[in-house]
């Protein structure tokens, strides 16, 4: 290891290097190396049962580490069959999508909880800058069930961030509230934490959540992290159609690549570096799709129209007939902004944007051709 390797270990909150695990034979992480830096936000995203929170429990020394090598701050923290560091001494701060909080005790006492050897006086202003920060000082004397769900989600983030941990470790802490309050709540605890300039590991299975939350995301698949980097790397540099796919609904078309393009009923798309002759997977977002009116009367023998016009609020979903100059057509998805619900069958001219648009090698042969 070079002097420089050892200065950006040294500046890591967390280091996770070939982290494995297993549930019996079954492996639900397998092989991951993660770090987060001082004061970064990292979202582990993915779908359910990928591994999120297995490896959010070995950060949080809630599973005993099988394989692989954790340190935190520099120092190591769990080694296999060797050092394991428990969850209260690792300088942590836990918070969960039910996390408890303490019935019998204020608001207050559940803030100052985990606040050892300070002077009262210390410890109630901690808690109660904190607890000003989530909006919630107002309801320093007041019991856990006299607060709402999302009321409760915030004192108990006030709790976990009251002793100044290294580290949070956040599993869906905002899953239980409804929509409109989740928006508050994850805004301002986006807003603490990086006033605190807390470490945090969140894990997320929404990734719009973790676009919101994060510096970094680490989207995982089966126990493995296919793509880790910050929000618009993974949006707009996909590394695989897993995580086009993984951050929203996308039209796919099968093609062939010639003279390094495949053609599409909405135009040529320029392949990269597939080979020629070899089928690939073209991956168009709905937003990469711009629509505008054709009313040109001229007579056309085929053309792209629209099938359906739907509004959804902030955009509208157009369902259009793409007509191709190969003779090709394909059903896809536009999403436009604002109101636009041209009539059915209307007549459209289709532009692409390219940089919403993904070009990989297919696996399926023999269609689309
Ligand atoms: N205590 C356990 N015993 C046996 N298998 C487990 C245990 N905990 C998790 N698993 C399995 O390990 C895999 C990963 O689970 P994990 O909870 O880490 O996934 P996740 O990505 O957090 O899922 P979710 O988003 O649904 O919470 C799953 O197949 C799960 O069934």
């Amino acid at each position: 290891m070079d002097a420089g390797t050892t200065a950006y270990r040294q500046a890591t909150a967390l280091t996770m290097e070939g982290v494995h695990h297993s549930f019996g034979n079954q492996p639900a992480v397998r092989e991951v190396d993660l770090d987060i830096a001082p004061g970064e936000v990292v979202c582990l995203l993915g779908p359910s049962g990928c591994g999120k929170t297995t490896l959010l429990r070995i950060a949080a020394g809630l599973e005993v580490l099988q394989r692989g090598r954790v340190t935190l701050d520099g120092g190591e923290i769990a080694v296999p069959k060797g050092r394991h560091v428990p969850p209260e001494k690792r300088n942590v701060g836990l918070a969960f999508q039910d996390s408890a909080l303490f019935p019998h005790l204020t608001v207050l006492e559940n803030v100052t909880f985990g606040l050892k050897g300070q002077p009262a006086h210390q410890r109630r202003e901690r808690a109660m800058t904190l607890l000003e920060q989530l909006g919630m000082a107002a309801y320093a004397e007041s019991y856990p069930h006299m607060l709402s769900g999302g009321q409760q989600q915030r004192v108990a983030l006030a709790r976990a961030l009251a002793p100044a941990p290294q580290l949070m470790l956040l599993d869906e802490p905002f899953s239980s509230l409804d929509a409109r309050l989740r928006d508050r709540i994850r805004d301002d605890t986006l807003h603490v934490l990086k006033k605190v300039g807390a470490a945090t590991l969140l894990v997320t299975h929404d990734p719009e959540e973790a676009m919101f939350m994060a510096d970094r995301i680490a989207l995982m698949r089966e126990g493995s992290i296919v793509q880790v980097g910050t929000p618009r790397e993974l949006y707009c540099a996909p590394c695989d159609p897993f995580v086009v796919a993984f951050f929203g609904e996308v039209n796919e078309i099968q093609g062939v690549v010639r003279d390094g393009r495949v053609q599409t009923p909405v135009g040529p798309v320029e392949a990269g570096w597939l080979p020629e002759g070899s089928q690939a997977l073209v991956m168009i977002r709905p937003e990469a799709l711009r629509i505008t009116e054709h009313f040109d009367p001229a007579p056309e023998h085929r053309y792209s129209h629209v099938v359906m016009a739907k509004l959804l609020g902030r955009s509208s979903l157009l369902h259009i007939c793409a007509h191709g100059e190969d003779g090709r057509e394909a059903h896809l998805h536009a999403r436009v902004p604002g109101v636009f619900l041209p009539a059915e069958g209307q007549r459209i001219d289709i532009h692409l944007d390219l940089s919403q648009v993904f070009v990989f090698p297919s696996t399926v042969a023999g269609t689309g051709t």
